[in-house]
C-alpha cells in the first residue's frame, strides 16, 4: 500500500492506494469513525461491494446505515440530497457520524454535498470506486450537485478525513468508464506534468489492459499532481483552476447533451481538444500538441470529435462557468506538453472557429 498525503494544515488527509483494501476498509478508517456511519453507494457498486464493506464494518464492532442510489449523473441533485438528509436524519445520525461515498464521481460529489451541509458539516471519507473518482473527484474537496442550467453550480469545499483507493475494484470497470477516468488522467500529463504525459504515452495500453502496476502508477502520480495543485490553491483563487483544463468546454457539453449522455470524462476529452485547437490559433501551441493529445486520447478509447451540437449552442452554457468573470469567459489553455494557462477575455469569434 502507497499513501499519498494532502497537506492541508487540520484539514490534512491520506490517500490510501493499493490492492485489496476495501476488505481491510474498517481497520484503515477506525481512527476517524467516532460514532454512526453511513455508507451512500449507488446501485451497481452495491451488487459488487455491498456485502465486502458492511462486513468489514461490522467485524470491527462499527455501526452503518447502506443507503444506495440510481446510478449516473442525473442522480447529483438536490431532490436526492434531500432523500440522503431525510435518510440520515431517520438514521440518527448526529454531528460525530460520518458519511462513506462508496462509488464514483456522481457519488462522491452527492454523498459530500450532502456531508458538508448536514447539521453544518459532518465527517466524510471517500471510498471511490471508479477510476475518476480515484485519480481526481475523491481528492480535493470539491462536492455538488448540478442544476439543470450549469453543472456542479451548488457545491462547498469540503475536505474528506480519508481516501481509500483500492486498484482491484478497478477490474470490475466497464470499459466505458475507465476510459473515462482516463481522460482526467491524460489532463494532469498534458496540462501539468510533460514527464507523466510522455509515461502515458508509453504505457497507455498497459492501462487499457488493466495492468495492476500501471493502473497504480497511474492513479499515485495523478493524485500526487492534485494534491500538489490542491495543497498550494484549496478554494481556486488561481493555480487550482488549471486542474479545470477542457472543462468550460466540457460541461457546456454534458449540460446541452443531457446529463448522462456523456460520461463527464468523455465530455472533458473532446474539451481538451477544443482548448488544444483553440491554444493552437492563437499561437500558443504548435499542431503537434493536438496530434499528440488526441492519439493518446483516442488509445485510450475517449471520444475527440466535436458532439453534434455547435459552439453557438454550447455558448450559453459556458457563460455559467464558474471561471467567468466579469461576464467573460476564461479557458484554461495549453502552452505546451505539460503546461497549460488561464486566459481570459477570449474573443467569441475564436470561438466560432473551433
Ligand atoms: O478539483 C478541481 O479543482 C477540478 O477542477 C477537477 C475537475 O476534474 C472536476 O471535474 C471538478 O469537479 C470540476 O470543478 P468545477 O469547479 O469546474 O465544477
Ligand atoms: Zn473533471
Amino acid at each position: 500500500m502507497e499513501i499519498v498525503n494532502v497537506e492541508l494544515k487540520s484539514r490534512s488527509y491520506p490517500i490510501f492506494i493499493g490492492t485489496g483494501l476495501l476488505q481491510d476498509a474498517a481497520s484503515l478508517l477506525k481512527p476517524w469513525i467516532k460514532g454512526k456511519a453511513m455508507i451512500v453507494t449507488d446501485q451497481n457498486v452495491e451488487l459488487l461491494y455491498g456485502q465486502t464493506l458492511p462486513a468489514s464494518f461490522t467485524e470491527n464492532g462499527m455501526t452503518i446505515h447502506m443507503q444506495p442510489m440510481p446510478p449516473g449523473e442525473t442522480t447529483k441533485t438536490m431532490d436526492h440530497a434531500m432523500e440522503l438528509y431525510t435518510a440520515a436524519l431517520k438514521a440518527g445520525m448526529d454531528r460525530r457520524s460520518c458519511i462513506i461515498a462508496l462509488g464514483g464521481g456522481v457519488i462522491g460529489d452527492l454523498a459530500g454535498f450532502v456531508a458538508a451541509t448536514y447539521m453544518r458539516g459532518i465527517d466524510f471519507i471517500q471510498i471511490p470506486t471508479s477510476l475518476l473518482a480515484q485519480v481526481d473527484s475523491s481528492v480535493g474537496g470539491k462536492v455538488a450537485v448540478d442544476h439543470p442550467m450549469a453543472k456542479n453550480i451548488i457545491g462547498a469545499f469540503h475536505q474528506p478525513k480519508a481516501v481509500i483507493a483500492d486498484i482491484s475494484v478497478l477490474k470490475t470497470l466497464p470499459k466505458r468508464e475507465l476510459s473515462a477516468g482516463l481522460a482526467e488522467v491524460i489532463k494532469y500529463g498534458a496540462g501539468l506534468d510533460e514527464v507523466f504525459f510522455y509515461w502515458l504515452e508509453q504505457h497507455i495500453s498497459d492501462i487499457m489492459s488493466l495492468d495492476e502496476a500501471a493502473l497504480a502508477y497511474a492513479v499515485k502520480r495523478s493524485c500526487q499532481i492534485k494534491a500538489g495543485i490542491v495543497q498550494s490553491d484549496e478554494t481556486e483563487n488561481g493555480k487550482r483552476a488549471l486542474l479545470n483544463f477542457g472543462h468550460t468546454f466540457g460541461h457546456a457539453i454534458e449540460v446541452e447533451a443531457g446529463y448522462g449522455a456523456y460520461l463527464h470524462g468523455e465530455a472533458v476529452s473532446i474539451g481538451m481538444v477544443y482548448a488544444a485547437r483553440l491554444a493552437n490559433i492563437m499561437g500558443l501551441t504548435d499542431k503537434s500538441y493536438t496530434e499528440r493529445l488526441i492519439k493518446l486520447l483516442k488509445a485510450a478509447s475517449l471520444p475527440v470529435e466535436p458532439p453534434g451540437i455547435t459552439m453557438r449552442q454550447l455558448l450559453p452554457a459556458m457563460y455559467h462557468d464558474k471561471k467567468v468573470a466579469d461576464g467573460k469567459l476564461t479557458f484554461i489553455l495549453p502552452t505546451g506538453i505539460g503546461q497549460t494557462g488561464i486566459f481570459s477575455d477570449i474573443p467569441e469569434n475564436l470561438l466560432l472557429k473551433l
